[in-house]
C-alpha cells in the first residue's frame, strides 16, 4: 500500500549562502495493508522529514513513494489533494482548523468533502467524539480554545472518521491521559483490522510496542551511514 524506494532528501538553506544539506539517502520501506510500521531513530535522524515526504509536503530529491498506485513524488498538486481526501489520512500532534467552525463540523468535514450526506457525517462525528471522550457540551464550540489533550482527541476523531486505506500517525498519543491513550490505541488496532496500512512515529514506547508490527530505524538512511 505504501512503497518507498531509493528516496533521498536535501534541504537548501537559501538564507545561509544556499548551503545544501543532505538529510536522507536511499531510504526504502514498505507498509502492507493491515500492518503498522513504526519509525524509530534518534532525534534529528529524519523521522518527521520522511513522514512529510510521504504526505507530499516535502519534495524528494530522488526516489519514489507509491501510495495505492500513485507516486506522490511525481504527483500534481491536484492528484495529491485527491489522494489525501480518499486514500491517505494524516493525524498530526496538533490541530489546525479554521476559527469559529464547531467541533462537530471539524470532525465531520472529511466525510462531507467525500460527498457523504451531512446527517450521516454528523452522526459518525458524534459517535467518534463520544468514543474519544469529548463532552457533548463542547461539540458546538470551536476547538481552538480546547486543552492540548482535547484538541488532540478532536484531531484523532477527524483522522479516523473516514476508513483511509493508508494512514500516517505523528505522535497520536502524545498529550493524552492513560484512559484516552487506550481509546486511541483501540482505534489504531481497529484500523489495522479493517486493512489500513499505517506508518507512525510514537515516542511512547509502550504504545508503539502495543500497535506496531515492526519498526524501521531511519538512522540507516542518514547519508553518513549510507556512505
Ligand atoms: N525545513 C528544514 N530545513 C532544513 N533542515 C531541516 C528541515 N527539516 C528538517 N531538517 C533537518 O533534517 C534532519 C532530520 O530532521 P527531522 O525533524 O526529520 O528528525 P526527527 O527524526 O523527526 O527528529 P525528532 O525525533 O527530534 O522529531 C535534521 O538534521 C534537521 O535539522
Amino acid at each position: 500500500m505504501i512503497e518507498i524506494s531509493g528516496l533521498s532528501k536535501t534541504f537548501t538553506l537559501h538564507n545561509q549562502g544556499s548551503a545544501v544539506i543532505r538529510v536522507m539517502a536511499d531510504a526504502a520501506l514498505s507498509v502492507a495493508p493491515g500492518e503498522c510500521v513504526g519509525l524509530i531513530g534518534a532525534s534529528g535522524a529524519g523521522k518527521s522529514t520522511l513522514m512529510r515526504m510521504v504526505y507530499g509536503n516535502y519534495l524528494a530529491a530522488t526516489g519514489s513513494i507509491v501510495i495505492a498506485g500513485t507516486d506522490i513524488t511525481k504527483a500534481t498538486p491536484r492528484e495529491i489533494i485527491a489522494l489525501r481526501r480518499a486514500t491517505l489520512g494524516y493525524v498530526s500532534q496538533f490541530l489546525r482548523v479554521v476559527p469559529r467552525v464547531p467541533t462537530l463540523e471539524v470532525v465531520a468535514e472529511p466525510l462531507r468533502v467525500l460527498g457523504h450526506p451531512a446527517e450521516e457525517a454528523r452522526a459518525r462525528a458524534a459517535a467518534l467524539l463520544r468514543q474519544v471522550n469529548i463532552p457533548e457540551r463542547l461539540w458546538s464550540l470551536s476547538p481552538t480554545t480546547f486543552s492540548g489533550g482535547e484538541q488532540q482527541r478532536v484531531n484523532i476523531a477527524r483522522g479516523f472518521i473516514h476508513p483511509y486505506p493508508a494512514l500516517l500517525l505523528d505522535e497520536p498519543t502524545a498529550s493524552l491521559d492513560a484512559a484516552n491513550r487506550e481509546v486511541v490505541l483501540g482505534l489504531i488496532a481497529a484500523a489495522k483490522a479493517r486493512g489500513a496500512a499505517i506508518l507512525g512515529i510514537f515516542h511512547d514506547e509502550a504504545a508503539r510496542a502495543q500497535v506496531c508490527d515492526r519498526f524501521v530505524d531511519v538512522t540507516a538512511f542518514t547519508p553518513q551511514a549510507a556512505a
